[in-house]
């Protein structure tokens, strides 16, 4: 089944997505993987699910080789992959990580803001605000453990957590680098992020596009954790104990009380916001920035 088609399915259905991951993307060797298993592990081509060892907690891992960019079909299967999670009554909290080497999520799939329709544009970023609603406001406790540079749309993904903690390396620069690009972070990546770390420290790192280095990341409140690599996913299952620890109709009531009124201000204006995006990643000096990012990127390695 084509993506567009299972952007069109009847709501009910993406509220039953056990069926449509089976049907639709699901490997039939990683299906019968779970099965013979026993356990309740599912994927679908961009993402992998498995429960991890604490009870009422699965991993997530993105798997979109190489640098997991957030291509449209990546938004998509990680709000229906949530959204299953949260229909599962077995599962109160999510640990988000990468299951591509040394890169947690390179941001926006570059492929996806250049030389396509307005049409299109429209689409991707419509998926775009689907994924930020649907993980900021998730009713699970989400933690993502960071194992990889984190630029741009990936440090997006990861300040719709509640908690995150990165890996200890000096490759995993961490940021909203956006202006680098010749373009603007919207107003609720700047949200996120000022809601983060705070008014003065977002001026200075969302105008440089900084890119920050574990150190620096932790002493700006980027991120809560920095740890060895090797301690990254343990260190994130004991604070994924003690926010379970809480029980969960108070945190989660609290957590939408500090959270919804940043997620309104999208939700009143969701058109509006795919117009502009639409309108200013159309104007040929975007278009020529982008393009030369691209080819810079590309040219890194020769
Ligand atoms: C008045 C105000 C109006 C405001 C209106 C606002 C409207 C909205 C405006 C638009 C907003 C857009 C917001 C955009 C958000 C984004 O997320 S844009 C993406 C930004 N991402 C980056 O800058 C990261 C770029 N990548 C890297 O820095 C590195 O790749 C890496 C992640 C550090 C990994 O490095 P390394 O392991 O060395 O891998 P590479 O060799 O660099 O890359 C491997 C191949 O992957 C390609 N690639 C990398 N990143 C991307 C990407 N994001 N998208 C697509 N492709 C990517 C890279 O080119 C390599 O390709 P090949 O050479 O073909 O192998």
């Amino acid at each position: 089944m084509a993506l567009t088609a299972v952007l069109r399915l009847p709501a009910r259905a993406l509220l039953r997505p056990w069926a449509l991951l089976r049907g639709v993307a699901l490997g039939r060797t990683e299906a019968a993987a779970g099965i013979r298993n026993g356990a309740r592990r599912f994927g679908s081509q961009h993402v992998l699910v498995e429960p991890a060892a604490a009870a009422g907690v699965a991993v997530m891992k993105l798997r979109n080789p190489p640098v997991n960019s957030l291509s449209l079909e990546l938004l998509t299967e990680l709000v229906i992959s949530l959204e299953k999670l949260e229909n599962d009554k077995v599962f109160r909290g999510v640990i988000l990580t990468s299951d591509c080497p040394s890169v947690f999520s390179s941001g926006l799939d570059l492929r996806e803001l250049c030389g396509r329709n307005p049409a299109r544009y429209a689409e991707f970023w419509k998926a775009v605000q689907e994924m930020w609603l649907r993980f900021y406001l998730s009713n699970l406790v989400l933690v993502a453990a960071i194992n990889g540079a984190c630029p741009a749309g990936g440090c997006l993904l990861s300040l719709t957590c509640d908690y995150r903690v990165l890996a200890d390396n000096p490759k995993y620069l961490m940021g909203l680098n956006e202006t680098l690009l010749g373009i603007v972070a919207p107003f609720w990546f700047k949200d996120s992020i000022m809601n983060t770390i705070g008014h003065r420290a977002t001026e200075q790192a969302l105008q440089l596009g900084s890119l920050l280095p574990p150190a620096e990341a932790l002493q700006v409140g980027m991120v809560d954790q920095v740890v060895p690599e090797d301690q990254l996913l343990s260190t994130a299952l004991s604070v994924m104990a003690k926010w379970l620890a809480v029980p969960d109709h108070a945190r989660q009531l609290t957590k939408s009380m500090i959270r919804q009124a940043t997620a309104d201000r999208l939700l009143k204006q969701r058109d509006a916001d795919i117009q502009n995006f639409v309108s200013f990643i159309s104007k040929d000096a975007i278009q020529k920035s982008l393009q030369t990012y691209l080819e810079k990127l590309k040219q890194k390695k020769g």
